[in-house]
């Protein structure tokens, strides 16, 4: 399927965005393990959260986790201290993100995990069992995850866990957020400096427990808003934390250097409230930024300083090459069909100093089954009438309703099927 985009002159329209799909998926894991109490509230639709509910609930012999890198990393470590064998697997590119440095850490730890395919990458077949814990060093560079799926499962082990992260530590709010979320269940978890964190054996404690909403997806709007340019332009997006753990509430004030105001309705610290975004004058000319903590708002970055023709020169984005796509080859790729030249500098590095090739007529973005490419890329839409978007339902990984809340806001959208 294909969509056939056209947007509004001006944007006004209020969206309810999905909840946030990490903490959702912190929750629930968490929730389980603390015997499962009452349900977390605004839990995310999303489907990266609803192949957790549907493991925790059901835990059938093979779990499918569908393209959910959380969910995989989360359930590999949750498996790993419940009783029960089970078949860990997911989609075909799910089956090349590497789960190595988790494994390892894990059987090291005690755990009885295989790999039912080729070593170091799902799928995996576990065989819960109680685990000591003790002291482990793991490699804090390839992906959080892996962080936050041990230390989840820390306060269960015997001993607990002291973990020591070596090379730079990326997505660190991520481990952050998987923190306070284990705190707020009761768990006792500190950091020990900079590179060490200590998880104590105190098991987690049920309590109502409710999730505000996701930033990430927060921003697709900031970018649709920078790029609309309008005056008369404004989006209200609702249930958003000022304070927020969420890493990607960044975008806050990354944005403000594209222009874009944010005000919090009411300023209650850790309550979630509306926010309107509205225009102010524009400052900087170019953008320039190390993503290390953001990984998932390069995409949004890079299309919105594209359209505005502000040069950029984004660094920290090693992770982006083992996501639900290779999102350095996929945003060079797709950018140049509508004439824009993106050049990784250096590994990990995406410059665009603004050189410009001709773009494709009729161009058609392929999302490669990443939501973000999608999601990123439809706000271009803007500067590009008649955008045509490529399997657009890839949105439900995080944001099913993303194109209702599209046509909310007044943008067309036609449809072709089997494009
Ligand atoms: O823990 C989480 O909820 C996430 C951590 C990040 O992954 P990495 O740590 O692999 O960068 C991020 O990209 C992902 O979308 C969600
Ligand atoms: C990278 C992402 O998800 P995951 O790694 O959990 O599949 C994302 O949502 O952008």
């Amino acid at each position: 399927m294909q969509y056939i985009l056209n947007a509004p002159e001006t944007i006004n329209a209020t969206i309810d965005l999905p909840a946030s799909k990490s903490i959702s998926n912190r929750a629930l894991i968490i929730n389980a393990l603390a015997g499962n109490g009452i349900m977390p509230d605004n839990l995310s639709d999303c489907d990266d959260t609803e192949v957790i509910l549907d493991a925790l609930r059901d835990m059938p012999d093979t779990i499918d986790i569908k393209a959910a890198g959380t969910a995989m990393r989360f359930m590999t470590a949750y498996l790993a201290v419940t009783p029960g064998t089970h078949l860990l697997t997911g989609t075909e590119r799910m089956k090349q993100r590497p789960i190595k440095v988790l494994v390892e850490a894990l059987r090291y730890l005690g755990a009885d995990i295989s790999y039912e395919g080729n070593e170091g990458y799902p799928p995996l077949r576990i065989n819960g069992k109680k685990l000591e814990g003790g002291s482990i060093e793991i490699p804090g560079n390839v992906s959080s995850q892996y962080i936050s799926a041990l230390l989840m499962v820390a306060p269960v082990m015997e001993k607990g866990l002291e973990l020591k992260l070596t090379g730079d530590i990326i997505s660190r709010p991520y481990i952050d957020l998987t923190l306070c979320t284990m705190i707020d269940f009761g768990a006792e978890a500190e950091w020990l400096g900079s590179d060490t964190i200590k998880v104590e054996p105190k098991p987690y404690s049920p309590r109502p427990y409710f999730i505000e909403n996701d930033w990430s997806a927060a921003s697709y709007w900031y970018e649709m808003l920078a790029i609309n340019g309008n005056e008369e332009s404004e989006i209200k997006l609702t249930g958003l934390t000022d304070g927020s753990r969420q890493g990607d509430s960044a975008v806050k004030y990354l944005f403000s250097m594209l222009g874009i105001k944010t005000i919090f309705e009411t300023r209650e610290p850790g309550v979630p409230t509306t926010v309107t975004l509205k225009r102010i004058s524009m400052a900087s000319d170019r953008l320039d930024y190390d993503f290390i903590n953001q990984p998932d708002m390069v995409q949004t970055f890079v299309v919105c300083c594209c359209m505005m023709n502000r040069p950029f020169c984004f660094t920290g984005l090693s992770s982006l090459r083992i996501k639900e796509t290779d999102r350095i080859e996929a945003l060079k790729t797709e950018m140049r069909k509508l004439g824009y030249v993106i050049e990784e500098t250096s590994p990990g590095e995406l410059r665009w100093d603004g050189t410009r090739c001709e773009p494709e007529p009729g161009a058609a973005i392929n999302t490669y089954e990443d939501h973000r490419m999608a999601m990123a890329f439809a706000p271009a839409a803007i500067k590009i009438p008649g955008l045509r978007i490529n399997d657009p339902q890839v949105v439900s990984k995080s944001y099913p309703n993303f194109w209702l809340d599209l046509t909310r806001a007044g943008f067309a959208i036609g449809e072709e099927a089997g494009a």
